[in-house]
């Protein structure tokens, strides 16, 4: 044991610090970067970092995509910060907010020369941070001198980052009687890396060597707690429940990665583009996301954890029976859970059947 923070515990700091709108110092290679979350980027320190060096502005290629700037490096675009560009210019490229508003932003200059791994790893850092997945970069020779001289947290670069899926532990469970059933336990799990906890529900005593009847069901605000219209959620969690009281067993994954793991303030960025005429897709994609970011394999985590190895899962998209099968858990059965469509909704799940292969 080291009173050294260990790489995972520098990466929980460094989203912590991105949302603050404090800037990172990455180091890899002979050298290093200084990065910041276009986001909460403050005009002050838009110009400490051009003091350091040249800073660029990455963004994903579906970003790029729609300001009509070149990907060079495949998966982002470094876009050239213009000398005269403040800190609202930075927020304007990356946020889609007025993209129709004002449709004349740019034209933006990509660069094709240099290095595109710093860039790379800061947007896969602001996307863990749930902010909008765009970060300026500046290059900088001595990083460790730099995060020293300014108590920056110092990040290694090794390998892919964020890191694999960090590691869940069960930090308790206790009874919880529920109105499907009085026997129900809640667990909860908590990652190495300081994000998110995650829930398992878990009604009556499944057998452990027996298929479970299992849903692994993402957070959704609105949906779930709120009544929201916009979706599906709410009703398939209350279905869900309903059917594992009905049978005497189940196990639900409450997993908190909320607006398919862009986070709420993102999925509500979503739903105003969504109120300019995009659908749930496109909308993820203006703001610079895939369409789905959720990472499945926390509950394959989980269900292995609790002695799962077999599930009848309760759901309507394949992807996710073909997700948990990668992680070497058996889908014995899809169970469909089709609830709580209404006028709202109907776009929406239309949208989902024909572009993410949900079955209707
Ligand atoms: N980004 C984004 N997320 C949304 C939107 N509407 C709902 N969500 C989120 O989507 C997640 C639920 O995913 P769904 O696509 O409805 O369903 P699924 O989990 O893939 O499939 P099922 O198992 O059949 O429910 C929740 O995390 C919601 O918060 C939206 O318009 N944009
Ligand atoms: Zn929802």
């Amino acid at each position: 044991m080291s009173l050294t923070p260990t790489q995972t515990e520098l990466l929980a700091r460094a989203r912590a610090d991105l949302r603050m709108g404090v800037p990172v110092v990455l180091a890899g290679g002979a050298g290093g970067a200084v990065i910041a979350a276009a986001e909460t980027l403050a005009q002050e320190r838009l110009e400490d970092l051009r003091a350091l060096g040249r800073p660029e502005l990455a963004l994903t290629a579906r970003r790029a995509a729609t300001l009509k700037a070149r990907a060079y490096d495949g998966d982002l675009a470094r876009i050239v910060i213009p000398e005269e560009a403040g800190a609202a210019w930075i927020a304007a490229a990356a946020d889609p907010a007025d993209d129709l508003a004002h449709p004349l932003m740019g034209p933006f200059i990509a660069r094709r020369e240099g290095e595109a791994g710093f860039a790379r790893a800061a947007i896969a850092l602001a996307k863990s941070a749930r902010l909008l997945p765009a970060a300026v970069v500046v290059e900088v020779e001595a990083p460790g001198e730099l995060a020293h001289a300014h108590g920056l947290t110092l990040l290694p670069l090794e390998g892919s980052l964020p890191a694999a899926t960090a590691g869940l532990s069960e930090v308790v469970s206790a009874r919880v009687p529920l109105a499907v059933s009085e026997a129900g336990r809640l667990h909860v799990f908590r990652p190495e890396d300081g994000s998110e906890e995650h829930y398992a529900v878990e009604i009556g005593a499944p057998p452990r060597e027996a298929p479970v009847l299992a849903r692994l069901h993402s957070a959704c605000f609105t949906g779930d707690l709120l009544g929201s219209l916009k979706c599906d959620c709410g009703p398939q969690l209350r279905a869900a429940l309903a059917q594992m009281g009905a049978e005497g067993a189940g196990v639900l994954l409450y997993l908190n990665q909320e607006g398919r793991g862009i986070g709420l303030a993102n999925k509500m960025r979503a739903y105003s583009l969504q109120d300019q005429g995009f659908d749930t897709v496109e909308a993820n994609h203006r703001l610079g996301f895939e369409d789905d970011e959720r990472d499945f394999r926390i509950g394959a985590e989980i269900l292995r954890a609790m002695g799962f190895s077999r599930v009848r899962l309760l759901t309507n998209n394949p992807a996710k029976v073909a997700m948990l099968e990668r992680c070497g858990l058996k889908v014995v059965e899809r169970v469909p859970l089709k609830v709580g469509e209404n006028p709202h909704n109907a776009a929406y799940l239309a949208t989902k059947a024909k572009k993410s292969g949900h079955l209707l």
